[in-house]
């Protein structure tokens, strides 16, 4: 667990109860079971779990919007359970379903939302910012996904949080909207805002978080930079930092167990698809070209992945569906 000096958010040992569920003969769920967090400022720091891992509801707690039944939660120095007007004001949230009135317009949605804070950031730089112009006629109920998305973002963004919590930002999202929706996260990162996202896009994860919580069944199982999760994360076993694996297009049926040790895998997906897994060495990279030279082999393509984000969150959450 770091221990930053001055947090945005603290969480120690959150505890939520559901219920009483008449499916448990009216006693009590534990859906959250001492969930502690740090959120620096400037940082993006991410909270990922598997569906039902308990993200939302924590957030929820953090938010004020959830009665915790447990634990202690600092937002900005203050419990958000007890905080009033001036503390949201402070917060920006951008939910996945956006929570816009559906029969609004655009800009004057923004403007009014403006007009409830003292120093909101000026409507129309946003609007060209996330290129909201481009839909500013059309209502929210008909905004496609990703319109709704980046007006959603902004709509978190007018009052300038000092916080702020993101729900699958890029759910949506074509990939240039994508990128500069990146881009202006990076922007305030680096300007000092702390930024709390969720996801289950592994390499939005990757490409964003300063720092990486994983919960699991409530609680919380790995914690680290990417860069330290990838190498040593629990639950992952020793070595398997290592583990590449080498995807290349060849002539079909091509037997490759005398070219490479035992403990290297491959397998053949498809006619003529051969993908090699295992903690590759340049000496094995060395044999294989030797083979598919003295074989007058050129494969078609070819490409060397290192494991991913998304490969340490299975190994530590488990591959069994929620
Ligand atoms: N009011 C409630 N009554 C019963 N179960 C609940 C209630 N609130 C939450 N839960 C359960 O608590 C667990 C955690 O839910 P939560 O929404 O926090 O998960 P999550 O990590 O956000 O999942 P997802 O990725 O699917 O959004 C789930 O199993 C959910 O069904």
């Amino acid at each position: 667990m770091r221990s930053p000096q001055s947090p945005v958010l603290s969480i120690s040992g959150l505890v939520k109860d559901v219920g009483p569920l008449p499916s448990l003969d009216g006693k009590m769920l534990r859906v959250v079971s001492g969930v502690s967090l740090l959120a620096e400022r400037g940082q993006v720091t991410a909270l990922l779990g598997a569906n039902g891992a308990g993200k939302t509801t924590t957030l929820e707690c953090a938010q004020g919007l959830q009665k915790r039944s447990g634990g202690s939660i600092s937002l900005l120095g203050h419990d958000p359970a007890a905080a009033g007007a001036a503390l949201r004001s402070r917060v920006g949230v951008m939910l996945q379903d956006g929570g816009l009135p559906p029969s609004a317009r655009p800009i004057p949605l923004l403007r009014h939302i403006a007009g409830l804070y003292a120093r909101p950031w000026p409507v129309d730089e946003l609007v060209q910012r996330l290129g909201i112009d481009t839909f500013s006629r059309t209502t929210v109920r008909r905004l496609s996904g990703g319109q709704k998305q980046r007006l959603a973002l902004a709509a978190a963004l007018i009052g300038r949080p000092e916080v702020l919590f993101l729900d699958e930002p890029s759910a949506g999202l074509d990939p240039q909207s994508r990128q500069l929706v990146f881009d202006l996260i990076s922007e305030l990162r680096d300007a000092g805002m702390g930024i709390i996202l969720t996801t289950h896009l592994m390499d939005d994860a990757q490409r964003l978080a300063d720092y990486v919580y994983i919960i699991d069944g409530g609680r919380n199982v790995a914690e680290g930079t990417v860069q330290e999760l990838l190498q040593r994360a629990p639950g992952v076993e020793a070595g398997t930092e290592h583990i590449r694996t080498l995807v290349f297009e060849a002539p079909p049926g091509l037997d490759l167990s005398a070219v490479l040790p035992a403990g290297i895998d491959v397998t053949e997906a498809r006619a003529g698809s051969y993908c090699v897994t295992g903690a590759l060495a340049p000496q094995h990279l060395a044999a294989l070209a030797a083979w598919w030279e003295a074989h007058d082999i050129m494969p078609g393509s070819m490409s060397l992945q290192a494991r991913s984000l998304e490969d340490v969150f299975l190994d530590i959450s488990g591959k069994d569906i929620r």
